[in-house]
């Protein structure tokens, strides 16, 4: 068994890992990266990008339907082996063009989860590996759930390489996976079942937009369950049945597919963490603003994994470059908990950025919110949509917008404005002063400004 020294060893090829590795390359440490699965991380392989090369499909089959007598004579069929291939034309390099670049900077690859020894040590493909720092970048990993026949349950994983569409499914959670998920299945013709342990979707978003949000998806078909508790999964001949309890008593239904999307959790549970003193919650590693481990200062954690912020793909990188940096530099750079904007890509699709209506309420004396159904504006209507809304905050005494929220079908790209809107501190009176494109879904935007609920 031989033993390896790096100045630099990180664990986990996403964005973050990649990012705080050539970082530490970069200014010239020697540095080794580990990945137990494919290199390249969630978000390229199996999270945003192969999910929004499939998403689209699902959009035009939405945009179509609406639109159905109305010039469309029937919505397009999709050949969804071709769209699965499309999709791989993406994902299928990753792994390779990333241990290529990788390797090209000079930077050693692992293929195997790294276990913790001590402070300073790891074991790895059978080799004792030190280093004068380590960078925990591991990401999420879907949360288990504990009830019998649990193994049973697929996860966004399966979703994205579903060979057919399946006849039926069941989603277990409607968050943002869920509800983007069963968006899309329901959209392509599966019957959709959304089992939810709450009482609503989405409980991170505006209630009043995800009502409405959810009245399209019933449209699309799927039949929301929400204060449901799923408690067994037996398999049958051709289907899976779930057991669960709602309003005291105990029912099931049957689908070909059950998914577990209840939720994802720090991937920390291979590392042996306590072997190095490192500390760890629900949240993930805990770090300080350097993205230091509050209880060993050799050791950053970056990325979903961190106990800092959403996780999301911006989020990641930033926190990976921050970890490098200070690692590189001694810790100067924080992590500022910067404004982030969040959409589900559902059609229409859910944004949000800056405030909840809550929390202005609970942080300015007086707040002004700006609501509306626009389901009858031009935008919509030529699309035939079904839902557009929107909730705007500001604080009253500065007139400076602090939060919005919008459900439309270019909700992805408006909220961008709105979070530069934030950023830049603009009050309502300069944000109308904008000149933006007509007819636009931004031009819209200012309009919004002006109805009060
Ligand atoms: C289906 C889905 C859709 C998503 N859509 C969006 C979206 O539209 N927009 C958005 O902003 N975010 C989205 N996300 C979230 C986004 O993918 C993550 O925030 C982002 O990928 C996190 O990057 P990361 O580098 O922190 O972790 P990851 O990309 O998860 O990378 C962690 C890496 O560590 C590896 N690893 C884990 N444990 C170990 C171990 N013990 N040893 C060695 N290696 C290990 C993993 O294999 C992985 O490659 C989505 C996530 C999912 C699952
Ligand atoms: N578009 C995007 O940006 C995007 C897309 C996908 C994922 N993500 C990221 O991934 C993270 C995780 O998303 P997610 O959807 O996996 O989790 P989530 O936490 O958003 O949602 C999980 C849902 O499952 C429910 N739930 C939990 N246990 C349950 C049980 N036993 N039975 C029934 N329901 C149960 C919860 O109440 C919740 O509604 C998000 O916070 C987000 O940061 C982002």
């Amino acid at each position: 068994m031989g033993t390896k020294h790096y100045d630099v060893f990180v664990i986990g090829s996403g964005i973050a890992g990649q990012t705080a590795a050539k970082t530490c390359k970069q200014a010239g440490l020697t540095v080794a990266i580990s990945d137990k699965r494919e290199f390249g991380g969630t978000c390229a392989t199996r999270g945003c990008d192969p999910k929004k090369v499939l998403i689209q499909f699902a959009d035009l089959m939405q945009n179509a339907k609406q639109l159905e007598g109305l010039g469309i004579k029937q919505p397009p069929k999709i050949k969804w082996k071709a769209v699965q291939k499309f999709k791989k034309s993406f994902t299928k390099s990753i792994p390779l063009d990333t241990e290529k670049n990788l390797n090209d900077l000079g930077i050693d690859l692992y293929h195997q989860s790294p276990q913790f020894i001590s402070k300073n040590e790891i074991l790895v493909e059978g080799k004792t590996v030190t280093a004068d720092k380590f960078i925990i970048a591991t990401g999420y990993i879907p949360r288990t759930l504990e009830f019998e026949g649990a193994e049973l349950l697929k996860t966004s994983d399966a979703i994205l390489k579903l060979k057919k569409i399946p006849k039926s499914a069941i989603f277990i959670g409607s968050g943002y996976v869920g509800m983007e998920f069963c968006y899309m299945l329901s959209t392509m013709g599966c019957k959709v079942t959304m089992v939810e342990v709450s009482d609503k979707a989405l409980n991170q978003f505006d209630s009043f937009l995800v009502k409405k949000l959810t009245k399209v998806l019933e449209k699309n078909g799927v039949n929301f369950m929400f204060n449901t508790k799923p408690i067994e999964i037996e398999k049958l001949k051709k289907n899976l049945k779930l057991t669960y309890e709602k309003d005291g008593k105990t029912k099931s239904i049957k689908a070909r597919k059950i998914f577990n999307t209840a939720g994802r959790v720090p991937a920390i549970e291979k590392l042996d963490i306590e072997n190095a003193n490192i500390k760890a919650d629900e949240t993930g590693v805990l770090v300080n603003d350097f993205m230091q481990s509050t209880s060993n200062e050799n050791v950053y954690a970056c990325g979903d994994v961190s106990s800092k912020s959403l996780p999301l793909t911006p989020l990641s990188g930033i926190q990976g470059y921050i970890a490098g940096h200070n690692i590189v530099n001694g810790n100067k750079k924080e992590f500022e908990n910067p404004l982030v904007p969040s959409v589900v890509f559902t059609q229409p699709q859910l944004a949000s950025v800056g405030y909840s209506e809550e929390e202005a309420k609970s942080r300015y004396k007086n707040v002004q919110v700006y609501k509306g159904d626009t389901s009858d504006w031009y935008n919509a209507k030529k699309e035939n949509a079904e839902a557009y809304a929107y909730k705007i905050i500001v604080n009253e005494r500065t007139d400076k917008i602090v939060g919005a929220h919008l459900l439309s079908s270019q909700a992805n790209e408006t909220i961008n404005i709105f979070a530069m809107a934030i950023n830049e501190g603009l009050t309502t009176n300069e944000f109308k002063k904008q000149i933006f494109t007509y007819p636009s879904y931004t031009n819209d935007l200012k309009s919004m400004l002006k109805d009060e609920d």
